[in-house]
C-alpha cells in the first residue's frame, strides 16, 4: 500500500466503490457481448445450413470465404472510434469469425514449421486460434499437401522485406495447380532467449536461423560479439536447443519463447525497426472479388528482344497498378525465364481481363495464380 493511501482511508474507500462500480458496469456489457457473440454464431449456422444445401460436394470452399471476412475486418476497422487501435480491434473480430468458421466446418491449414515459427504466426493471425494448424518440415511438402486435398489451406513465406524473395516458394509455383487465396503481413520481431539455467555473462554461442542471424548481425556485434553463431534449420529449433544449455542462447520470435518455457532477455534486436515477411495463403479454389484484390501471375516470355516490354506495357496503358515482379530462371531449358507479377484487381474486373488479354497474346504463356483480398491485418 502506498503512504497517500494510508493517509488518506476515505479516499481509498471511494477508489475502491468506484471501482466495484466499474466491475459492475464491465460484468454487464461482457453479458451483453457474450450473447451477441453467441447470437452471431448462430447466424454463421443458419449460414452453413444455407450454403450445404446449395454445395452437392461440401467443399471447404462454401464455408471458408476470404473475401467476406476481409469485407468484415475492413468494416470493423473502418467503424472503431477506439481507444482500442484498428488492428487490435480488427484481431478480436478475426477471432470471433474463426470460432463461427470453426462451427460451420473446421479447417486444417499446413504450415511450414516446425511449431513456434514466424509461419505459424501468420497462419494464426491470418485463420485465428480456431483453425487447426499442421507443422510441415519443407514448403514444398506445404504445396502437395494442399494438393492433394490432406490439408484445406497452406501458409508459405514468400518475401521478406530485408532478406528478398523465398524463391522455392515462388519455384513451386511453377509445377503445381494450387491458388493464391490470400496473403499476410507479419512485422518479425527477433528476441533473446535465455532458458532458467543459463548464465547470461557467459553466453558462448548463439542459435537462429541464418536469415534472423543476419537481420541481428549490428544488435548481436554490439553485445555479443565473441559469441558463435550458429545456424539451425528454423527458430524454433534455435530455442528448442537453448533447453538444457547454460552458456547459449536463441534468436527466435516470442511464440517459440512461449512453446520452449524461455526468458525473453531482450526484445525487438531486429537491425531494421520495420522488418516484416510476407505469407500466402495457398487453397485450390479461386476467390471472390472482395473490393481490395490483388492478383498474382506467372508468364514465360519468348526469347526475343524487347520480350519483357512486351509483357508491362499492356499493364501500363489499362493503368494497373503493378506491385512486384519478380525473375525466375524456367524450369524447362537453360537461360529461358519466367516472371512472377503481382498487381492490383481481381480477375473478375474488366480492365484486369482487357488487360490479360492483351497479355497473353504477347507471351508464351500465361498462368493466373490467384486473385485475392489484401492482406487487411
Ligand atoms: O458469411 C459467410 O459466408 C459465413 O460463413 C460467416 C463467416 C463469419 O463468421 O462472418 C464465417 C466464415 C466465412 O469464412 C466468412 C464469414
Amino acid at each position: 500500500m502506498k503512504d497517500s493511501d494510508s493517509d488518506n482511508p476515505a479516499g481509498q474507500d471511494s477508489e475502491r466503490e468506484a471501482l466495484s462500480q466499474l466491475r459492475v458496469k464491465i460484468d454487464s456489457i461482457d453479458e451483453q457481448i457474450g450473447e451477441l457473440i453467441n447470437a452471431r454464431a448462430r447466424c454463421a449456422q443458419e449460414v452453413a445450413e444455407i450454403k450445404k444445401r446449395h454445395s452437392a460436394d461440401g467443399e471447404i470452399s462454401t464455408f471458408y470465404r476470404p473475401e467476406r471476412e476481409a469485407q468484415v475486418l475492413r468494416r470493423a476497422m473502418e467503424r472503431n472510434t477506439g481507444p482500442l487501435d484498428n488492428e487490435e480491434f480488427a484481431r478480436l473480430f478475426r477471432e470471433i469469425m474463426s470460432a463461427c468458421l470453426a462451427l460451420e466446418a473446421p479447417v486444417k491449414v499446413a504450415y511450414l514449421g516446425p511449431e513456434g515459427t514466424f509461419t505459424q504466426q501468420a497462419a494464426i493471425k491470418h485463420f485465428g486460434h480456431s483453425a487447426h494448424t499442421v507443422s510441415l518440415s519443407a514448403i514444398d511438402e506445404v504445396f502437395r499437401e494442399v494438393a492433394s486435398g490432406a490439408a484445406h489451406f497452406g501458409v508459405v513465406p514468400v518475401e521478406n522485406s530485408t532478406e528478398g524473395v523465398v524463391t522455392h516458394t515462388l519455384d513451386n509455383f511453377l509445377g503445381s495447380s494450387v491458388k493464391i487465396c490470400g496473403e499476410v503481413v507479419l512485422r518479425i520481431h527477433h528476441n533473446f532467449l535465455v532458458s532458467d539455467i543459463t548464465r547470461v555473462d557467459s553466453i558462448s554461442r548463439v542459435y537462429s536461423h541464418a536469415q534472423s542471424l543476419s537481420q541481428c548481425r549490428k544488435w548481436l556485434d554490439a553485445h555479443y560479439p565473441r559469441a558463435e553463431r550458429v545456424a539451425v534449420s528454423s527458430n524454433a529449433e534455435a530455442a528448442k536447443r537453448v533447453k538444457g544449455e547454460w552458456n547459449a542462447a536463441a534468436i527466435a520470435g516470442k511464440m517459440a519463447a512461449e512453446l520452449y518455457d524461455l526468458n525473453l532477455h531482450a526484445e525487438s534486436i531486429e537491425d531494421q525497426p520495420d522488418n516484416s515477411t510476407r505469407f500466402l495463403i495457398i487453397g485450390a479454389d479461386e476467390v471472390e472479388a472482395s473490393g481490395d484484390d490483388k492478383t498474382s501471375i506467372v508468364v514465360s516470355t519468348r526469347n526475343e528482344p524487347g520480350a519483357l516490354h512486351g509483357l508491362l506495357e499492356p499493364f501500363h496503358r489499362h493503368n494497373v497498378d503493378l506491385t512486384r515482379v519478380e525473375t525466375r530462371p524456367s524450369l524447362t531449358g537453360t537461360w529461358n525465364y519466367v516472371f512472377f507479377i503481382d498487381f492490383s484487381g481481381h480477375v473478375s474486373d474488366s480492365t484486369i481481363q482487357a488487360a490479360l488479354s492483351e497479355v497473353s497474346s504477347r507471351v508464351a504463356d500465361l498462368k493466373i495464380l490467384g486473385s485475392y483480398p489484401k492482406g487487411v491485418l
